[in-house]
């Protein structure tokens, strides 16, 4: 028996190598392969990229010097300040030190990253080179909470998510106000009733529900009822209200996280985050199918005819943007309205609460200007219960005091972009700083509209003040060249092709809620353990928008008799 078994002899072994072996052999040749293409193809583009700089003219900026290897020195050091809730007022003095309006700098083993603080360069980045940024993994770490959608597209599903959308909005425009009344009344429940004397409140998370409410009621055509929760709880809707709402907190929280995380964010699975998307998703989708059913029961013929594009008057009044989007096309797929809706919440909630949470913060701290807002709102509508739409166009001191506070706490204070191909900033480089910069396809840009806003070579000496008479054009009484310098350098809103679509819904809505409250509200103060401050010491939350650690706590009462302090001069 043994003698029928063939031995193999070594020379077999060599000629007629094993099946694994084999393999081991051809993925080694296929890595040495790539790896030769990988470095030519690099080479030759970096001979591309270096006669392209120099064509422009391009030289390196300043480079921040790491004390480690990797600059792991200045992630410790943002962790901390991060934590601290210090970062953008950290990153303010780093630039402050570089009078070049542009750093650069690796992190890890990620690319070239640079600092970007010129309103040209920012200009270049959003608007005159567009077609040369993109976001990068951007749509990877918003991908568990809301898939593909305006917010992370680019090319043409980015330009039909925004058609779409931005015709949802200029239709809802006129009677936005309208709208608002409601969310307004629930939000003056809340706070010290008349009689009740004077009071120590936080806007802030109110704020934030408010926002919600308006939200919700513009995109699911019903109120999630934030600001009614602690009264109405009891029923199972006002408990998937709240659930919702609580859900929402917890995905924002992650979402940043995961940001923070690049290029790990996908290592950031926690159940709770998990879970909290998934109910987020339900709650939608079960919106959408009930306003679908809605539809077809009401009027499946005249669903038909819509189909066309044309849509129904009642698009916004039933059903929101999701009614909208079923009555343009009523084959649209679920789970991509459940992704517009999610994206504009997400584009539209937080922004909003945090621009009227800094509003007041910064009213309550400069008794002047908020005594001259008071005048201005008691000549345009006295004692007129709301604001109109026209009322509101004739306070202009109402408008410079909105951009003022979004211009020295912008919502979105940090944002980048990623060169999908290899391009030129205008300025920042060289010694003087004012050689174009090249960037390379895949080198990073971060802009930050607050640390721009605090640089005194482009918003004057008092940059780091509030003063919003320097968006007044009879204020300045030259020939308003500081004027378009300052507008030239606003950009809370972002600019180019992809600014804000709902720019002119916030500015209303912040208007209208600042308004009711000084109608309703004859003493909206600042506390006293908060006086003396200098602004910029606050302890800042940086997640997605900067929300205030401390809160927006204001001493407020309705009757001007009952005022905590005699010395504050809130009162008109
Ligand atoms: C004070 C309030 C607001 C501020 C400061 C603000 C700021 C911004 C900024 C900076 C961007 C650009 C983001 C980027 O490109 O990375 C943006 C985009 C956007 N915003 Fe707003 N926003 C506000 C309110 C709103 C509201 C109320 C809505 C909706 C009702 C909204 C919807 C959007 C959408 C959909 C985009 C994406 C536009 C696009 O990529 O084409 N925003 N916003």
């Amino acid at each position: 028996m043994a003698s029928s078994v063939p031995v193999p002899v070594a020379s077999d072994i060599h000629e007629h190598p094993s099946g694994a072996s084999k393999w081991t052999t051809l993925a080694v040749l296929a890595l040495a392969i790539w790896l030769a293409f990988y470095s030519i193809r690099s080479y030759l583009e970096y001979r591309c990229d270096m006669a392209f700089s120099k064509q422009h003219g391009c030289e390196r900026p300043p480079e921040l010097p790491n004390r480690w290897p990797l600059g792991i020195n200045w992630i410790m050091q943002l962790w901390k300040e991060d934590a601290r809730g210090e970062v953008l007022e950290f990153m303010s003095r780093v630039a402050d030190e570089y009078p070049t309006n542009m750093l650069s700098q690796f992190f890890l083993f990620g690319p070239r990253y640079f600092h970007v603080v010129a309103p040209q360069n920012v200009e270049a980045i959003l608007s005159s080179s567009f077609a040369d940024y993109g976001f990068g993994v951007r749509a990877d770490v918003f991908r568990p909470l809301c898939g593909a959608g305006i917010f992370t597209e680019e090319g043409p599903a980015w330009k039909a998510s925004r058609t779409l959308l931005r015709r949802h909005l200029v239709r809802v425009q006129p009677r936005a106000l309208d709208g608002l009344r409601e969310h307004v009344d629930n939000l003056l429940a809340r706070l010290p009733a008349d009689g009740e004397g004077a009071a120590v409140v936080d806007l802030q998370p109110l704020f934030y529900d408010l926002t919600l409410d308006t939200a919700s009621a513009l995109l699911l055509g019903k109120s999630i009822y934030a600001l009614r929760q602690g009264a109405a709880a009891a029923t199972p809707e006002a408990r998937r209200n709240a659930r919702f709402a609580a859900s929402f907190e917890t995905v924002l929280a992650g979402l940043s996280r995961r940001f923070r995380m690049v290029p790990f964010h996908n290592l950031y699975r926690p159940k709770a985050f998990h879970d909290a998307c998934s109910f987020i998703h339900g709650f939608v989708d079960g919106y959408v199918a009930d306003i679908r059913s809605r539809k077809m029961a009401a009027a499946p013929a005249s669903l038909s005819e819509k189909s066309g594009g044309g849509g129904g008057d009642d698009g916004d009044r039933s059903g929101g943007l999701v009614g909208q989007i079923i009555d343009m096309n009523p084959d649209a797929d679920d789970t991509a309205i459940r992704s517009h809706v999610l994206h504009v919440l997400l584009g539209g909630r937080d922004t909003t609460a945090s621009c009227l949470s800094w509003t007041f913060r910064l009213l309550v701290r400069h008794p002047p200007v908020f005594r001259k807002l008071r005048g201005e709102i008691t000549q345009t509508i006295g004692a007129a219960p709301r604001p109109t739409r026209d009322d509101m166009r004739c306070m202009p001191y109402l408008a410079q005091v909105v951009k003022e506070s979004l211009r020295l706490y912008p919502p979105v204070a940090m944002n980048v972009r990623q060169a999908v191909r290899t391009t030129v900033l205008p300025t920042g480089g060289g010694r003087d700083g004012r050689s174009p910069v090249l960037v390379r396809r895949g080198e990073c840009a971060g802009m930050s509209a607050y640390i721009t806003a605090r640089r005194t070579s482009v918003f004057g000496p008092d940059a780091r003040e509030f003063r919003p008479e320097r968006w007044d054009s009879r204020d300045e009484g030259g020939d308003g060249e500081e004027l378009q310098r300052c507008l030239d350098a606003f950009f809370a809103f972002s600019a180019g092709p992809r600014r804000c679509i709902g720019e002119d819904f916030a500015l209303a809505e912040v208007s209208y809620v600042v308004v009711a409250l000084c109608q309703a509200f004859q003493i909206i103060e600042i506390l006293d353990e908060d006086r003396g401050k200098p602004l910029g010491s606050e302890r800042q939350n940086t997640g997605l928008v900067i929300s205030c650690m401390e809160g927006c706590k204001v001493r407020m009462s309705r009757c001007a008799g009952e005022r905590g302090d005699e010395g504050s001069a809130t009162k008109t």
